[in-house]
């Protein structure tokens, strides 16, 4: 199975080095000149994924229709940019492996639903997991989620995928995949911010805990099973990024923690924090559905300029004592 990646940033590269680990020619489409160039002449992705030398198996390319000649095709742009990306890509009935996490805003739509829209003849796989792309493009050991309604593909895919510190574990539950890894984008600003905020270790660990059940209520709410958002894409991601300051979106939080704007912090940035953009959408999605996102919402007004954090955790701890579960 020849495997093309569309989108160079971090993580598609990361996965392209995955796929070439055995020596089989991918194709890794990217936007920019510069990153196809650095990727062809040196190895490696200076732009996005600097200092990790890179697979010569992994050629790099500009144009879409260089992808025709691929079996399936992982997909790694931004989850605002999907359906413009996807909208210019030959795909017919090829396997769509979704990698981005994120909700669509103004559509509210899930990576799956978009793909769907715009090639309803593709069967569609997400990959998620606890995955830091410079971590995987080293070689370092994780697993992940790869989920397909088609039992035989997904199989297919994993095994393609699989390499000795690289673990697909199977699941038909595509919703569940994708909304974890959507979700915990927001929660890890949540956790940035309890650090920027030097509010201390058990709030952070109280925030995974009520942050999780936020996730798992809403994924049930679009489809997904609370088994999934138990599993390496929701948990296992969760505990991840809000642990660390390699997650970005753990990161912009710590800034916002420390009182920065938003609007500063995101100012010039070239790599991508998905949760600032999920946050809003995900809080609109969750107001339709009638769903409490508590922790959602205080990252919104976060992120908005509208509360500061002190009047934010007040007004969390403030709430009307409720039963767990
Ligand atoms: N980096 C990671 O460790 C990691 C791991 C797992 C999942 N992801 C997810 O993968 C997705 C891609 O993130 P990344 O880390 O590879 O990106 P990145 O931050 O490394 O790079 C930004 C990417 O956005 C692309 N981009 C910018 N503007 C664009 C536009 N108008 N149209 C299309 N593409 C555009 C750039 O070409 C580049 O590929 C995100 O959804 C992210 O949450 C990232
Ligand atoms: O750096 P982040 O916060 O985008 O996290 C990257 C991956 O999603 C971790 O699994």
């Amino acid at each position: 199975m020849r495997i093309g990646v569309i989108g160079g940033g971090a993580w598609g590269t990361a996965l392209a080095q995955v796929a070439a680990a055995a020596g089989d020619p991918v194709t890794l489409w990217a936007r920019e000149h510069d990153v196809v160039a650095s990727i062809n002449r040196e190895h490696e992705n200076r732009q996005f994924l600097p200092n990790i030398p890179l697979s010569a198996a992994i050629r790099a390319t500009e144009s879409l229709a260089d992808l025709v000649a691929c079996d399936a095709l992982l997909v790694v742009v931004p989850a605002q940019h999907l359906r413009a990306v996807l909208s210019e890509t030959p795909v017919d009935t090829r396997p769509l492996v979704l990698c981005a996490k994120g909700i669509e805003a103004g559509t509210v739509a899930l990576m799956s639903e978009i793909a769907h829209s715009v090639h309803p003849r593709a069967p569609i796989a997400v990959l998620s997991g606890p995955t830091f792309a410079a971590e995987v493009a080293r070689g370092l050991p994780t697993a992940v989620t790869l989920a397909c309604a088609d039992e035989n593909i997904g199989r297919a895919l994993a095994e393609r995928l699989a390499q000795p510190t690289f673990r697909p574990y199977a699941s038909d539950d595509v919703a569940g995949a994708e909304i974890g890894g959507a979700v915990k984008n927001v929660l890890a600003i949540a956790c940035g911010v309890v650090a920027g905020a030097g509010l201390g270790e058990n709030a952070r660990a109280a925030l995974i805990a009520r942050g999780f059940a936020e996730m798992v209520r809403y994924g049930v709410a679009r489809g997904g099973r609370a088994e999934t958002l138990s599993g390496l894409s929701g948990l296992g991601d969760l505990v991840l990024t809000c642990s660390s300051v390699a997650s970005r979106n753990f990161s912009l939080g710590v800034g916002l923690g420390k009182g920065e704007s938003a609007e500063s912090l995101l100012a010039d940035r070239a790599s991508v924090a998905e949760g600032a953009f999920t946050a809003p959408v995900l809080a609109q999605s969750a107001k339709a559905l009638e769903i409490a996102m508590p922790v959602v919402e205080a990252v919104c007004a976060l992120l908005s300029g509208e509360s500061k954090v002190d009047a934010v955790v007040a007004a969390l701890m403030s709430r009307p004592l409720g039963r767990e579960g």
